[in-house]
């Protein structure tokens, strides 16, 4: 038998979110998806994650999907997984609606080094991707810009967290199902409340579409020409959150082109053309576009929780080992 070290470390969801920062989650994951994109150059071996529905018609039991993404990068050392569960349903029991666990392995021997909670990684490095998509896609100016938020949840408040480490906003507004989830979201980040979906749409410079809707919540006439928009929730075949017109009138970016044509909705739905990986942009395999609106239509990566899977166990061995 190999000689091992059997200690596997475990880190609870405040560990987690005591040991991470945004700007170091935005910094591994852009590279987690500069090196994706590179395909077999890139070292990176992740397949599009398995799910499976739970689904019991005598509507007692939940309601969800349950997903298993792994993830591998021999030019980082990263060896992980994910597995997550997501029931929109939960919300009415005062659940979390997404649930998840890291495992993070040495690669060298396959073995288990230390598992994590993963909701605050999946908030945390989904916002992450989005906040790096903006980057690429909407340059830094001297001008204050307008962020709408469609969603009250945990990714829109992620999402702010993860955009303010880039750009200074003159208004945040957020919409939700109700009011008072919006109001509750909109306080806590110092932004206004809206009435309604279009109310925070018109004028924004960035939108961030992170809800349960299954069918379009925004509207091509609603956005500004210029606009960018960070598309984070639908990731069903059959669900989508963007109108079919705007995606296709748009320059449509994708985490993974090969999750994209399986997973998402919103492009699965509106035929619209993928111009690229946000990875092929970082890694300067292809140009930027942004004539006349952006989509960063986002499903989740497991490498994105590889590497921040991996930062949170570097940084709980370094802190664990200072004198
Ligand atoms: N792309 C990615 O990597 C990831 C995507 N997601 C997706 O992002 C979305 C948001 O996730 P969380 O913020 O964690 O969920 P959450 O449960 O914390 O928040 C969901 C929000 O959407 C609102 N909502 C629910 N149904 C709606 C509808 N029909 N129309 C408008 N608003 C509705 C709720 O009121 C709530 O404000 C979900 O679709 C989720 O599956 C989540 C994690 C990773
Ligand atoms: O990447 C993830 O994690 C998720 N993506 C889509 C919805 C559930 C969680």
């Amino acid at each position: 038998m190999a000689d091992h070290d059997s200690r596997i470390v475990s880190l609870s969801a405040q560990q987690v979110r005591d040991l991470l920062c945004m700007k170091d989650v935005i910094r591994v994951v852009e590279s987690g998806l500069a090196n994706f994109s590179k395909g077999p150059d890139g070292g990176v071996v992740q397949p599009v994650r398995s799910v499976v529905k739970i689904d019991k018609p005598d509507g007692q039991t939940g309601q969800g999907f349950f997903g298993v993404m792994p993830a591998y990068s021999a030019d980082d050392n990263i060896l992980a997984c994910k597995i997550v569960s997501f029931y929109p349903g939960n919300a009415k029991y005062k659940k979390a609606t997404h649930m998840a666990n890291i495992m993070v392995y040495d690669p060298k021997y396959g073995e288990l080094k230390a598992i994590m909670d993963g909701e605050v990684i999946t908030a945390m490095r989904t916002a992450a991707a989005s906040a790096v998509a903006t980057k690429w896609l909407v340059p830094k100016t001297e001008e204050k810009l307008v962020l709408g938020i469609l969603g009250a949840g945990v990714q829109a408040r992620s999402h702010y967290e993860a955009l303010k480490v880039i750009y200074d906003f003159s208004e945040v507004r957020v919409w939700s199902l109700t009011m008072e989830s919006a109001m509750k979201c909109a306080d806590e980040l110092g932004g206004v409340a809206c009435l309604t979906a279009e109310d925070v749409v018109r004028g924004a410079d960035i939108v961030v579409t992170a809800t349960f809707a299954q069918t379009p919540i925004l509207k091509k006439i609603w956005v500004k020409p210029g606009a960018h928009i960070n598309a984070v929730g639908a990731c069903r075949a059959d669900w989508s959150e963007v109108d079919p017109e705007l995606m296709r009138d748009s320059v449509i970016y994708v985490d993974s082109k090969e999750a994209a044509m399986k997973e998402a909705g919103d492009i699965i739905i509106s035929k619209a053309d993928i111009y690229a990986e946000i990875g092929e942009i970082v890694n300067g395999s292809k140009e930027v576009k942004t004539d006349p609106i952006t989509v960063f239509k986002s499903l989740g990566l497991g490498i994105e929780d590889a590497v921040t899977g991996k930062l949170a166990y570097e940084m709980y061995l370094a802190k664990s080992t200072k004198p």
